[in-house]
């Protein structure tokens, strides 16, 4: 059985490739901003392999000449370009409509994604600038942590610039939803292809909320095992980042999880129905401003907000948990742009 995000891909290719390429309404120019990095390389070649995708436009600081030369060999339509540098920021996003956003700093063991932020505040703030002035339509998918914060900081570098719209800026979850269901689907002895599990909130600690009892199919713990499978999806980035004794925090999973997001985005702006995915964006569910849960997607992004769903008594404590933490996180970032 195909992965779940190749499989619109694989549909995509039967209509024919060619067919593809050539028509309008399904061209997609995709940003990778930090594409040389360890989630930035994978990610970028996931993207590459997508018929789904028509131009791929690779900008980091760094090595992007050697990514792209390497990625534009492979026998796929997208055209790949890279670009270095400061100088070549806006032409990188000219005519971007989706940018996916990995550029900054990963964890070492004992630091928290908080402490990403004096470093990676400044980087997402800056990408968000030129977003602002060359490419203000496209949707921004946000993965450099921490993303409770870096996805206030770029609405709100939107904001001042006049272009902001709540629609189209996405702080990236989808690595929680496909742990959670990587682990549900394990403890069950399910296919994890066809086990789904919301994931709300934000990404971090606590402030990530599995919904078990949404699960799909329909699941049940006894109350220990319930606990100890929310908090191994809760710290699954932890896991990894101790895994790799500090050398970085998760690529591999991420640029999975990053592509499954971007294809999602490209099959809305295509005029699919009915994709729906988690995403941190701007939110009236609960008090916190910028929350993730599942989004139907359009052709203008976030088309509908389908919010929290039923939860149990203990999801209810932990979205009660996460609350205070979040809005911390959320502040942080606006107080950055904002008070300066
Ligand atoms: N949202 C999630 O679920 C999730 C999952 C994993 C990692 N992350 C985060 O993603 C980020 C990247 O992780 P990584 O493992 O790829 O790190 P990495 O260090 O391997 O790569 C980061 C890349 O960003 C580039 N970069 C630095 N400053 C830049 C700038 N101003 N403009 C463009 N590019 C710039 C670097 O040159 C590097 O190539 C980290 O902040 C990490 O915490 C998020
Ligand atoms: O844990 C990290 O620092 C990276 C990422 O947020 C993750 O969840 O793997």
């Amino acid at each position: 059985m195909l992965p779940r995000f190749l499989k619109p891909t694989v549909i995509v290719a039967q209509q024919g490739v060619k067919q593809l390429s050539t028509s309008a309404q399904r061209n997609a120019k995709v940003a990778v901003m930090g594409a040389s990095g360890g989630i930035g390389q994978p990610l970028s070649l996931l993207l590459k392999q997508s018929p789904l995708v028509t131009e791929l436009s690779l900008y980091d600081i760094v090595n992007t000449p050697g990514v792209a030369a390497d990625l534009s060999h492979i026998e796929t339509p997208a055209k790949v370009k890279g670009f270095t540098g400061p100088d070549q920021l806006k032409d990188s996003l000219k005519g971007a409509q989706i940018v996916i956003i990995p550029a900054g700093v990963p964890r070492k063991p004992g630091m928290t994604r908080d402490d990403l932020f004096n470093t990676n505040a400044s980087i997402v703030r800056d990408l968000a600038v030129a977003i602002a002035e060359v490419a203000p339509k496209a949707f921004v998918a946000i993965i450099s942590n921490p993303v409770n914060s870096t996805v206030p900081i770029a609405s709100e570098v939107l904001q001042k610039a006049g272009v902001y719209d709540p629609n189209r800026v996405f702080g990236v979850t989808t690595l929680d939803i496909v742990r959670a269901n990587t682990f549900v689907a394990e403890a069950k002895g399910l296919d994890p292809l066809k086990t789904s599990v919301p994931v709300i909130g934000g990404h971090s600690g606590i402030t990530i909320i599995p919904l078990i009892s949404q699960a799909k199919p329909s699941v049940s713990f006894p109350d220990d095992q319930l606990k100890a499978l929310t908090e191994r999806i809760q710290e699954a980035g932890t896991e990894v980042v101790k895994a790799k004794a500090g050398t970085g925090s998760a690529t591999l999973s991420m640029a999975y999880a990053g592509a499954r997001f971007g294809f999602a985005l490209i099959r809305a702006l295509n005029g699919e129905q009915n994709v729906i995915e988690c995403a941190y964006v701007r939110s009236n569910i609960t008090e916190a401003k910028y929350f993730s849960t599942p989004i139907l997607l359009g052709k203008n992004g976030v088309e509908k907000n389908l919010g929290l769903g039923k939860l149990s008594d203990y999801e209810a404590k932990l979205l009660q948990a996460a609350i205070p933490e979040l809005k911390k996180n959320i502040q942080k970032g606006e107080d950055f742009v904002n008070k300066k």
